[in-house]
């Protein structure tokens, strides 16, 4: 079948796992999902432009030297982080050392004294960008308060860019499902300042409910409301991916780092010309599925996932398991990983972590084909790895190596076969042969009306082929 034909196919290739919006129409209506999405967190971080001092905490470990390139390059990540972002910009970074990051007080005295004084002096910052996981809620105002602007953690900084390019109803809703730990410890955090002043504790006259009880009530309501409309979704998606195991089209997943080249390398395989891969962080956030042939004239179906990052705090990771679920019912996963950035190696650990964190089965763990992608950016690059299949997405090199690979793995794990059958022509032998197989040659055409095809074909529809056609 012509994979552009597929295409139009909602059935099949429209995202039947992140699920298109218009495939949500009866599951869920737009003004709920915009309700659910409105911006609930108070930090100001979506509030106009920034300009952003980066503080990034170093724990000393390993030698000097390699401990500070590490550094480095985690501040590197983080000022890619606030680059990503549309307006902010970097005004100033400094790699300061701590003993431990889970002390209550992240910096010593003397450093926090020098840090305060520096970000006074530098003009015009509107916020700092403290390059830890999550702050508590209660360092964040003690620092909010030192420095006298904004403060921000890694959590806020990468949600506020999932918020910023999040496209489907079900991105949007993961993304408000992430924001409620946020908001939980906010609300915490606001009622001990309110208590302070002998305000939160109280009862709200008549009600019963102190105003914490109140908020943390609401709060759990709309959590609950989130969790309800993304079961939904659930339900959605499983319906559609039985509808495509009918069809029987492998199923690919392209996973790994984000910015890696994972959308321009779906866009090299399949012609897709609707895919946009982008020199930014985080541009894919939903889950999408594109049809490509392979040398066989088989059909498979690529999925573009999210892309990871190190430390991508782990709450936001659940969240969004819901739509990398559908990764653990792939054929094959390729695991595309950027060959030309200096933390590729670090890069891959992490995704093969978050993978095993999110159990995918052995067998698909086993099997995963490692691309090694932008080799273009290197002069005469040498694979290390014979397994690995070195590619430029972007040059459109190695592909077809890439393409071979993909088949063979396929063939194996699908338990699919090629067979040359001789095929009466004059029976509706071939009509069934190319709806229920690949059909990749049809040869020697003899005066007794017959053929030879090959064609690739299930272990089960083998059996229903002999079944149905016992004589030949
Ligand atoms: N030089 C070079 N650049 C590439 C190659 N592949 C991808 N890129 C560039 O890398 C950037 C990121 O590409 P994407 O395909 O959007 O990456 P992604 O992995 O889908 O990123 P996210 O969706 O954000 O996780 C883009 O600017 C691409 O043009 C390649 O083979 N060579
Ligand atoms: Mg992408």
């Amino acid at each position: 079948m012509d994979p552009s034909r597929l295409k139009d196919n909602k059935s099949i290739t429209g995202h039947y796992s992140s699920v298109d919006d218009e495939d949500l129409e009866d599951v869920l209506d737009d003004s709920e999902v915009e309700e659910l999405f409105q911006q609930q967190l108070p930090a100001g971080v979506g509030e106009g432009d920034h300009r952003i001092f980066i503080v990034h905490p170093d724990v000393k470990w390993g030698s000097k030297k390699q401990h500070l390139t590490t550094a480095e390059l985690q501040m590197a990540e983080a000022v890619g982080l606030v680059n990503t972002l549309q307006n902010w910009t970097v005004v100033d970074k400094i790699i300061l050392s701590t003993k431990t990051p889970e002390k209550k007080r992240i910096f010593g005295k003397g450093n926090f004294q020098t840090l305060t004084e520096r970000i006074r002096k530098t003009p015009g910052i509107t916020a700092v960008f403290v390059n830890v996981e999550r702050l508590s809620a209660l360092s964040e105002r003690e620092l909010q308060e030192a420095w006298g602007v904004k403060v921000f953690d890694r959590y806020t900084v990468v949600l506020h860019i999932f918020r910023c390019n999040a496209r489907t109803k079900e991105a949007k809703l993961q993304i408000s499902l992430a924001e409620i730990p946020l908001l939980r410890s906010r609300l915490k955090n606001e009622i001990a300042h309110l208590d302070q002043q002998g305000g939160g504790s109280r009862y709200i006259m008549g009600s019963g409910e102190t105003l914490m009880e109140v908020q943390q009530r609401l709060l759990k309501e709309r959590e609950l409301k989130i969790r309800s409309a993304l079961e939904r979704l659930r339900k959605k998606r499983h319906l559609l991916r039985s509808q495509r195991k009918l069809k029987d089209f492998p199923i690919v997943s392209v996973m790994g780092y984000t910015n890696c080249g994972k959308t321009t390398l779906i866009k090299a395989l399949t012609g897709d010309a609707g895919l946009e891969p982008k020199d930014q962080l985080f541009a894919t956030l939903d889950v999408t599925v594109h049809a490509g042939r392979l040398p066989s004239h088989m059909t498979v179906l690529y999925v573009d996932t999210i892309g990871f990052l190190s430390q991508l705090p782990h709450q936001l990771i659940d969240s969004f398991s819901a739509t990398l679920e559908d990764v653990a019912h792939s054929d094959l996963l390729v695991h595309v990983r950027d060959v030309s950035h200096p933390e590729t190696v670090n890069q891959k650990v992490n995704v093969l972590n978050v993978l095993k964190s999110l159990q995918i089965p052995e067998r698909l763990m086993n099997s995963i084909i490692e691309v090694h992608n932008k080799i273009d950016l290197i002069q005469e690059y040498e694979c290390p790895d014979s397994d690995a299949v070195p590619v430029s997405a972007l040059r459109e090199l190695g592909l077809d190596e890439l393409k071979l690979r993909v088949q063979e793995t396929i063939m194996k794990s699908t338990g699919k076969q090629t067979l040359s059958l001789k095929v009466q022509l004059d029976s509706p032998q071939l009509g069934w042969l190319y709806k229920e197989a690949t059909v990749q040659e049809v040869d020697d055409v003899g005066d007794d009306c017959t053929a030879t095809v090959k064609v690739i074909i299930s272990t089960a529809a083998y059996g229903r082929y002999r079944k149905l056609f016992p004589d030949t």
